[in-house]
């Protein structure tokens, strides 16, 4: 079925700051200068990248994304090979598919889409991923040369990577700020912790355990929620001026009863009356996300062939 979004709103609603459909053309610029790359390497040297998705059972939010993430891959001129193994499948049918990506020189990137069914060992599964190939960024070595300062990973996360891109580009500095992340998932909150502390904010972060989230995240300059609870932060939550990322993407039942629509983490509705800025859900963080990760193929790409 269909996913129905439940706001029209594109960039240009949800940055208060700003009117001009910034985040929308944002999102297209890097799209286009992806594409612009991957025509030039295809005239150039006959070559072009190629990204290998691995997708297990049968998770509707799991298929709209991979769908998302196969639609862009062909607009940008990235090749795509998809495989789909049943909810039931063995550890070791997964492992030999992505052990068969990391072998295969014309595959420059392996997306694993998380999360796995229960019985499969994560952790063991992103472990085997090739670095090289890892352009989810998730392998622990990535996410271990992200956390240490000086070291530069392979790859940095496509969400948390997507949201550090927003802030610059709509003349937040990130640098001195007081920054709350809602969430430490090793997808998102972790990584996008890290990546702001790169940046100099100075970091909280937050999770099932904290105790007065809404007091810790009042004081914040930029806030980040990754939860996976529809409108779990209020407005009350937001520190007037403050900077908000919803990176929230939860499908819920359309309230008209027909079919699914996107909701994010935040009270969209109240946040934006005191926030100076925020995205929205959907439209927001999330195509730039899968921008970042045709940014992340095309770097991998060049990187096998000898480009950089
Ligand atoms: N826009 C994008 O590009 C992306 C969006 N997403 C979306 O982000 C959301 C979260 O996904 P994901 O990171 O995989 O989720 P996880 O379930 O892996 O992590 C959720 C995190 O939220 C914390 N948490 C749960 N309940 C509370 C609470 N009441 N108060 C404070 N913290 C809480 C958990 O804490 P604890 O660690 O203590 O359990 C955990 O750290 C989903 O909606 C997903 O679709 C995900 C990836 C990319
Ligand atoms: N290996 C792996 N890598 C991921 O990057 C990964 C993952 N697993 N598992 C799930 C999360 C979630 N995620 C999103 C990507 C795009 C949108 C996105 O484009 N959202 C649209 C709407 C989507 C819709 O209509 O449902 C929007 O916000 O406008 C959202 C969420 C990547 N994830």
């Amino acid at each position: 079925m269909a996913t129905k979004h439940v706001r029209q709103s594109k960039w240009d609603a949800s940055w208060v700051t700003d009117g001009a459909n910034q985040q929308w053309k944002g999102t297209a610029l890097i799209k286009l200068e992806v594409a612009d790359e991957i025509r030039r390497m295809k005239s150039g040297i006959g070559k072009f990248p190629r990204l290998a998705v691995v997708l297990v059972g049968d998770r509707r939010d799991s298929h709209t994304f991979i769908h998302i993430k196969l639609k862009a891959c062909d607009q940008v001129g990235i090749e795509t090979v998809a495989s789909q193994l049943p909810e039931n499948c063995d550890e070791s049918e997964l492992l030999d598919v992505v052990s068969g990506f990391n072998e295969d020189p014309d595959v420059h990137g392996i997306l694993v889409q998380l999360p796995l069914p229960q019985h499969l060992d994560e952790e063991k599964i992103i472990n085997v991923v090739s670095l090289e190939k890892d352009v989810d960024g998730f392998h622990p070595l990535n996410i271990g040369n992200l956390a240490i300062r000086g070291r530069k990973p392979f790859f940095v996360p496509c969400a948390p990577k997507g949201c550090i891109e927003l802030l610059p580009r709509h003349g937040v500095e990130i640098k001195g700020k007081r920054a709350v992340i809602i969430g430490r998932s090793k997808i998102v909150g972790l990584p996008t912790s890290l990546l702001l502390q790169r940046h100099h904010a100075t970091v909280s972060v937050l999770h099932a355990y904290t105790k007065n989230p809404e007091h810790i995240t009042s004081e914040a300059d930029i806030v980040v929620v990754d939860v996976g609870v529809p409108n779990i932060v209020c407005g009350n939550w937001i520190k007037k001026g403050a900077v908000v990322i919803d990176m929230g993407t939860n499908q819920v039942k359309d309230p008209s009863g027909h079919g699914f629509c996107v909701s994010g983490d935040v009270c969209f509705e109240e946040a934006v009356k005191v926030a100076s800025a925020i995205t929205p859900v959907p439209g927001g963080v999330g195509p730039v996300t899968i921008s970042m990760l045709l940014s992340n193929t095309l770097d991998s790409a060049k990187r096998a062939f000898g480009m950089v």
